[in-house]
């Protein structure tokens, strides 16, 4: 059996949302500060005097990575579903309000997902390492989340 070796990594953001069709409170706009893991799996770097020697991936990195591709576009942000049309076209209306487009109802089980495919081809071999996203982890509220999980791809399995 092959020996795994994982790091993770947690960040925080606000962001706006509403589940139009929802058929409780989830219908009205509202916000989560919600967090984020990202776990990371790969190699770790033996590379004696190098910052990153015996690292996967510095978690310096791993938060500037996720900043530059998810979290700025997402925090202090309205995230909200394409065919919620009257409320789209209000925000729309506004001068610069920030607004997340996204192709699916934002629960948290979409929004883990479109969070892992934007960061899952960011961190796959970044810096040259073997590594990729192996887990994502959103909490909307600390009672609830939402995970997504990749199987390594066979260049890190051999
Ligand atoms: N499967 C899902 N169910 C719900 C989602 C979701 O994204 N996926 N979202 C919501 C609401 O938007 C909200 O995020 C959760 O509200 P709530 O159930 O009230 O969660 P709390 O942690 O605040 O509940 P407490 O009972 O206060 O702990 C609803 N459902
Ligand atoms: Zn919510």
């Amino acid at each position: 059996m092959t020996k795994q070796v994982s790091i993770t990594r947690r960040l925080e953001f606000d962001a706006g949302h509403r589940i139009p069709s929802h058929g409780g409170q989830c219908r009205n706009l509202h916000g989560h500060r919600y967090q984020l893991e990202l776990t990371l799996s790969g190699q770790v770097l033996h590379s004696e005097g190098a910052s990153d020697d015996g690292m996967i991936l510095d978690f310096g990195d791993v938060k500037t990575l996720a900043h530059e591709h998810l979290v700025s576009k997402w925090d202090h942000a309205f995230l909200i579903y394409r065919g919620d049309t009257a409320l789209l076209n209000f925000l729309n209306s506004m001068d610069n309000h920030k607004t997340f487009v996204l192709d699916d109802i934002p629960t948290v089980e979409n929004l883990a997902q479109a969070a892992f495919a934007m960061l899952a081809p960011v961190f796959r071999d970044c810096f040259g390492h073997q590594l990729y996203l192996s887990r994502l982890v959103l909490y909307e509220t600390p009672n609830c989340w939402a995970e997504v999980t990749m199987q390594a791809p066979r260049t890190v399995q051999d």
